[in-house]
């Protein structure tokens, strides 16, 4: 029995984590494995119902149960709060940071149907590219001291502290070997050496854990260009290894190239592949209640939690399958369909891939 603690958030959460639980449920009977499903607030919802966006509760949830299913948190409700007391720094970054869940996996994969809902040119998406971000979560300038404002008028100051450590830089690296060695070989160290003290040393390290992987092809590219040869020649890219606030970036990127942001899934794992599975993409505010989001991302997240913390391969092969197999039909939502009169709502998409599983 697998427990996984349900935290749908804000906006869009609810909505397309009803369809994740719908299909793993499906998971479960088809695979004769047990799951249980305890859901918790978290978020926006959890500061308007226990004043707190993380309450203690839902983090005691959290430390009983085998992985975290992630929704998504945050919203204009909330965007004057005090920025310490807002939904994405008070619940989002602290649960990162609490289970150290340094590694980021963010696939960005083109389905075959879906080569049209790409905004690249035809003759530069082809058949599609397929590239896996691995963003280190739980250092940078997200997390460095110090942080702070102080002085007034014009003197006023703001700042963050860009910081990584060799250990941190280190095992961030090895997972982007590991996870390269089991694909096209290749690594794409994406940095700012030129301008960064953090980067220079983010570069030295990674080049000195390229020595333990002969068999994996090293790179190094400048963010602001890794931005442009995203848009350039996507294919050119295998794994791309990013510090925290650059994988936060070229994440998005690499997601709306797939077609969507509701298309781009993640894992956040610690060394003990404890893991946090959400969508890359946000509370999406604009769409939030009318039952349109895509829910794949929210599913392929749940797929991702069955592969690297319950160790249920086939079981997460079949998800990702099932999704493939719904889109080649031509079932389609309102951000990936060619043809927006024929879009179905959330839960037609989380039914049609229920079916196909
Ligand atoms: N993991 C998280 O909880 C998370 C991640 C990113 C942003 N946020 C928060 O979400 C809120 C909104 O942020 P934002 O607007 O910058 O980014 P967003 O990702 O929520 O939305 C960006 C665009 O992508 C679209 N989109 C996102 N997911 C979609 C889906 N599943 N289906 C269809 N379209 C989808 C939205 O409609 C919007 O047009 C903010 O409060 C932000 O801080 C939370
Ligand atoms: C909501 C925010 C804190 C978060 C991040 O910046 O990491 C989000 O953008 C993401 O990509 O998961
Ligand atoms: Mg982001």
């Amino acid at each position: 029995m697998k427990k996984i603690a349900v935290l749908a958030g804000d906006g869009i959460g609810p909505e397309v984590m009803a369809e994740a639980v719908k299909v793993l449920k499906a998971v479960q009977k088809k695979f004769a494995v047990e799951l249980s499903f305890t859901a918790a607030d978290v978020g926006g919802c959890a500061i308007d119902r226990h004043g707190e966006a993380l309450p203690a509760s839902t983090l005691a949830l959290c430390e009983g149960s085998d992985a975290i299913l992630f929704g998504s948190v945050g919203g204009p409700k909330w965007e004057d709060l005090p920025p310490a007391q807002q939904p994405e720094r008070a619940a989002l970054l602290p649960l990162r940071k609490h289970f150290d869940l340094f590694c980021n996996l963010r696939p960005a994969k083109v389905f075959k149907s879906l080569t049209a809902a790409c905004p690249l040119r035809s003759d530069i998406v082809g058949e599609g590219f397929d590239i896996l971000c691995v963003r280190e979560l739980t250092s940078d300038i997200y997390f460095g001291q110090p942080k702070g404002r102080d002085g007034t008028g014009l003197e006023e100051r703001a700042y963050d502290t860009m910081l990584y450590t060799r250990f941190e830089i280190q095992r961030i690296a090895r997972m982007a070997f590991e996870a390269a060695r089991l694909r096209r070989k290749i690594v794409t160290s994406v940095d700012k050496a030129n301008v960064l003290t953090t980067m220079v040393l983010w570069r030295e390290v990674v080049i000195e854990v390229a020595q333990e992987y002969p068999d994996v092809r090293l790179n190094h590219i400048y963010v602001d260009n890794a931005t442009m040869q995203l848009v350039r020649d996507p294919h050119q890219f295998d794994v791309l290894l990013c510090g925290n606030m650059f994988g936060d970036i070229i994440s998005d990127e690499a997601a709306m190239l797939t077609g969507s942001m509701g298309l781009l899934a993640s894992a956040s794992i610690n060394k003990d592949r404890f893991g946090l599975y959400e969508p890359a993409g946000g509370s999406a505010p604009d769409i939030a209640g009318q039952g349109i989001a895509n829910p794949i991302a929210q599913i392929l997240s749940a797929a991702m939690m069955l592969r690297y913390s319950f160790g249920w391969d086939e079981a997460a092969a079949a998800i990702d399958r099932a999704v493939e197999t719904t889109l080649e039909k031509g079932t389609c939502t309102a951000d990936i369909a060619v043809d927006p009169s024929r879009a179905v709502g959330t839960a037609a998409m989380g039914d049609a891939i229920v079916a196909a599983l």
